[in-house]
């Protein structure tokens, strides 16, 4: 089977990053280099062990899988799932050399990565992502965690995976909604720092949307090379890595506001945050004036949503996000800090955004619902 690899070369840490559609099936080969003994713990979820765990059994050949299926939704990614997750890895008497295969899409990735990072104090972690977004980007990096009652992702740790299998044949059964929603990330590459990948977004949005492999394999590709890239050079967000959070203080908190339930998906908020980002960057004068414009087109075009008039329900009023959004950890000395952009390609992390503007732009898009 043939597929393209991209290295994450952090020191004493490197792994790869495979994609390929009919990866799994071959999983044995993958992971053989990586067991001490032929024994692994699957976590994953309903609705990815309905449609894929036969495939994924096959694959390990005669590496035994114990698994641990919880719940669908981001609700598990919660200290219940946690503790669900750690009590699985302990009473199965896993050992602290055993291998954590998070099979799913970001919640379990996020679930499981958090479990093998502290159960019996760090576990071996190999991402198997099974949504659009989960292959772009939150099985890469090691950013995982659980959502708090405080807000999103507010506890978890750095644990970087060891191996990456994007097998891009799983994404065949993702619902079309879930795809949508992890074009949210693929756009946020494209605008945070490469216009030519959002250019050729542009041209080429059509063959993503019907899931050709091709396309599949660029967006998966150019998305994973740019966030290994970044990851490498700030692992734990000190600097750069926040470039990553292109449109996630509006996103995190729309996600708090709404719950986390199916009324916003987080890469629905994603995009919607970084049209958010472009409007308060042109706002300000930062970037040309038709960027905004040109982002919102190419969303609608591809039909994920754009604008808080895409979410259904109540919201909160302008203030009351700005209150969530203080949860945000890239707060720093009681400030805000946001990803803005001096044009498509061109974002940046600043402190420097007068909260009025903020507020205003906010209490616009509200009224406009
Ligand atoms: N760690 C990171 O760097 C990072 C990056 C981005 C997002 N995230 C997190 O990822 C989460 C969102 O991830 P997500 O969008 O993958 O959501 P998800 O894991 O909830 O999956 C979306 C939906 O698709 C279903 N599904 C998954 N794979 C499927 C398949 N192959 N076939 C059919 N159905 C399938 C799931 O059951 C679910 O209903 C959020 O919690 C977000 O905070 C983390
Ligand atoms: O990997 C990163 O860094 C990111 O910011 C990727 C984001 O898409 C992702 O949603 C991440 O979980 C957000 O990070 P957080 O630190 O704001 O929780
Ligand atoms: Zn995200």
């Amino acid at each position: 089977m043939t597929h393209r690899t991209v290295p994450v070369p952090l020191p004493g840490r490197d792994y790869e990053i495979r994609i390929g559609a009919g990866l799994i099936a071959d999983a044995a080969t993958h992971l053989a280099p990586l067991l001490r003994r032929p024994r692994v713990a699957v976590i994953t979820e309903a609705r990815v062990a309905a449609a894929h765990r036969a495939e994924l059994e096959a694959g390990l050949g005669d590496v035994a899988s114990e698994w641990l299926v919880l719940e669908p939704g981001e609700a598990t990614k919660s200290w219940d799932g946690l503790r669900r997750a750690t009590e699985f890895l302990l009473e199965g008497r896993f050992e602290r050399t055993d291998l954590v295969v998070a099979f799913g899409g970001g919640v379990i990735g996020d679930l499981a990565g958090f479990a093998a990072a502290t159960a019996r104090r760090g576990m071996p972690l190999v991402q198997i992502p099974t949504t659009l977004l989960a292959q772009v980007d939150s099985s890469v990096g090691g950013k995982t965690g659980i959502n708090t009652p405080q807000g999103k992702n507010l506890a978890g740790a750095f644990h970087q995976p060891s191996l990456v299998l994007a097998d891009l044949g799983l994404l065949a059964t993702l619902p079309e909604r879930d795809f949508l929603a992890g074009y949210g990330e693929v756009v946020k590459y494209g605008l945070l720092g490469d216009a030519a990948f959002f250019d050729w977004l542009e041209a080429n949005w059509q063959a993503v949307k019907a899931r050709e492999e091709a396309a599949l394999m660029h967006a998966v590709h150019r998305s994973c090379e740019m966030k290994a890239e970044i990851v490498v050079r700030d692992e734990t967000e000190q600097g750069d890595r926040a470039l990553l959070n292109l449109g996630h203080t509006f996103c995190h908190a729309l996600e708090a506001a709404t719950g986390y339930s199916d009324r916003l998906l987080h890469g629905e908020g994603v995009a919607i945050g970084c049209a958010l980002a472009f409007e308060l960057s042109a706002r300000l004068g930062l970037c040309p004036q038709e960027d905004p414009s040109r982002l919102s087109a190419h969303l609608a075009a591809m039909g994920t949503k754009r604008s808080l008039a895409d979410i259904p329900g109540d919201l909160p009023d302008a203030e009351a996000l700005m209150g969530l959004m203080m949860q945000d950890k890239k707060v720093q000395d009681g400030r805000l800090r946001f990803i803005l952009a001096r044009g498509i390609g061109g974002a940046f992390v600043t402190s420097d955004v007068p909260g009025d503007a903020v507020r205003d732009m906010l209490a616009e898009a509200l009224a406009a619902r």
